[in-house]
């Protein structure tokens, strides 16, 4: 462009070459010259990429929360609540008293059932949580329970827990809708009484439901609520009424060995709180963060929770992360959330290895988690996607294996390796990793983790490092790092 300004032109004169320069005077000034031209070029391109690392920066981060029903998802989520949204969760946190209450009532109906069904010789029903052979060994002993006057009392007492737990349901929204997945000729009895929700916007409009909805799904007018309202504290007080009682019953050695015989573990399941019944029933109970951490709330359809990290370099950068439900009826719902999606964060619940799913009694909860893996790491879709693996409910596996259940009676590729935590943790992560190395279609890293998400301290450290890992990921490429 010089070329072309008149000689008289003021730029012109300003950048043209000094009269008389000497050869060695021309080199080194070109050599200047070039040497500003590749200082000024590398401005350029910085500046082009901090432009991009901005605009990947704007992109919200979308993380994907996989694994089979119960497999600790959504708790993982209130752990990123609890720890990165806290304000929203304090807002939230009350709203879950009765999801409590129900799950504490899910345990004490479960119990008066089987009493019932003890007292009356009615026989046997098989439990929700109990393992593949334990059938027969119930029956056999059933007859030497020694039942007295006591029992007959509590039962009686207990019984309005019933209407209860009906009347929750019905204001949670849920009450019409049990699980309907098991397989054509399969029972439900089975299958655990759970709560659950259809929302695409998360808890907090469930919880509201207990607030400002009828059961017919219709707004309420102050009236209605007012009397809802009431039905609340009715319920409140009948619950407290029934406390001492409560805990009679889970105290009862009858009772405990009713339920061992039935090797009925209702304090590793889902949403137990009979331990805590002194403090949950109480009148004025309001519920910890560990109670919401622990309380259990099946998830239906897909929820969308979104963070906006205010703190450091993240400032400003958005997350949305999905919880999906995980029974097998729901899975169609997840591969439309694979698009675009940064990382997944896949749960397999590796306590569960002599466990069968809940809507189907056939299959082994391992086996299917491990199907579930093999699928997300070979689908073509996700194949950029970072995988990054909870190996959860170490709590509960070591618990199991203390108690003396033998891996290799489940798994017989275990062979005679130690039956203890560490050994089993281990080979389970190589069993995970192997599987991703032979589907993936393209060669990734897999990151592991082994947790327990009802431990919150433990676990904040956990998805600090998911978080960072998932960042860096995110914007790698641009300079800004
Ligand atoms: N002891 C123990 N309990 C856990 C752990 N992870 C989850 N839980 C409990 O297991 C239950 C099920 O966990 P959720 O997070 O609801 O499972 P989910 O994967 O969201 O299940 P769906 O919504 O049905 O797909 C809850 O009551 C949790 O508190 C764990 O590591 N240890
Ligand atoms: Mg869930």
């Amino acid at each position: 462009m010089g070329r072309s300004l008149e000689v008289d032109d003021p730029l012109a004169q300003a950048i043209a070459p000094p009269p008389n320069e000497s050869p060695e005077d021309r080199e080194a000034r070109l050599s200047r010259e070039r040497e500003a031209k590749r200082i000024s070029d590398d401005i350029d391109q910085a500046l082009r990429d901090e432009r991009a690392a901005l605009k990947r920066r704007k992109k919200p981060v979308k993380v994907l929360l996989l694994g089979q029903s119960e497999s600790g998802k959504s708790t993982t989520l209130k752990n990123f609540q609890l720890t990165y949204a806290r304000k929203a969760w304090q807002e939230e946190r009350d709203s879950w008293r009765a999801v409590v209450q129900l799950n504490l009532l899910r345990s004490v109906n479960t119990i008066l059932d089987i009493l019932q069904r003890e007292m009356t010789g009615s026989g046997y029903i098989s439990s929700p949580t109990s393992s593949d052979s334990e059938d027969e060994d119930e029956q056999r002993d059933a007859t030497h329970l020694q039942f007295t006057e006591m029992h007959r009392l509590l039962k009686l007492r207990l019984a309005p827990l019933r209407r209860v737990q009906k009347d929750l349901e019905r204001r949670l929204g849920s009450g019409a809708e049990e699980p309907t997945d098991a397989p054509p000729g399969m029972t439900t009895e089975a299958a655990p009484q759970e709560f659950y929700v259809r929302s695409s916007t998360g808890w907090k409009s469930t919880l509201e439901k207990l607030k400002s909805r009828n059961s017919t799904g219709s707004r309420d007018d102050s009236h209605t609520r007012e009397w809802r309202e009431r039905e609340a504290e009715e319920s409140n007080a009948i619950i407290a009424g029934c406390r001492d009682d409560m805990r009679s019953l889970w105290h009862d050695p009858t009772i405990r060995q009713m339920l061992a015989r039935r090797k009925l573990r209702l304090e590793d399941s889902a949403g137990f709180f009979l331990d805590d019944v002194e403090r949950v029933a109480a009148i004025d109970y309001s519920p910890s963060d560990d109670d919401v951490v622990r309380a259990r709330l099946r998830t239906m359809g897909v929820q969308e929770y979104r963070f906006v990290f205010d703190k450091g370099s993240e400032a400003g950068q958005e997350w949305l992360m999905y919880d999906v439900g995980g029974t097998r009826t729901l899975r169609q719902a997840w591969a439309s959330y694979f698009d675009d999606v940064n990382a997944i964060i896949f749960l397999a619940p590796i306590n569960c290895f002599d466990e069968k799913l809940a809507e189907d009694r056939r299959v082994n909860r391992l086996e299917d988690s491990f199907l579930l893996w093999k699928a997300v790491c070979s689908s073509k879709l996700l194949a950029k996607t970072q995988l990054v693996l909870f190996l959860n409910k170490c709590d509960l596996l070591d618990k199991k294996l203390r108690s003396g259940v033998q891996v290799k009676d489940y798994v017989p590729s275990f062979g005679d390796r130690s039956n203890t935590l560490g050994t089993v943790a281990k080979y389970m992560r190589t069993k995970f990793r192997d599987m991703s190395k032979q589907y993936s279609p393209e060669s990734r890293p897999i990151y592991t983790h082994l947790t327990s998400v009802i431990d919150t301290k433990a676990t904040a450290l956990t998805l600090g490092a998911v978080r960072e890992g998932i960042l860096r990921n995110h914007l790698k490429g641009a300079s800004i790092l």
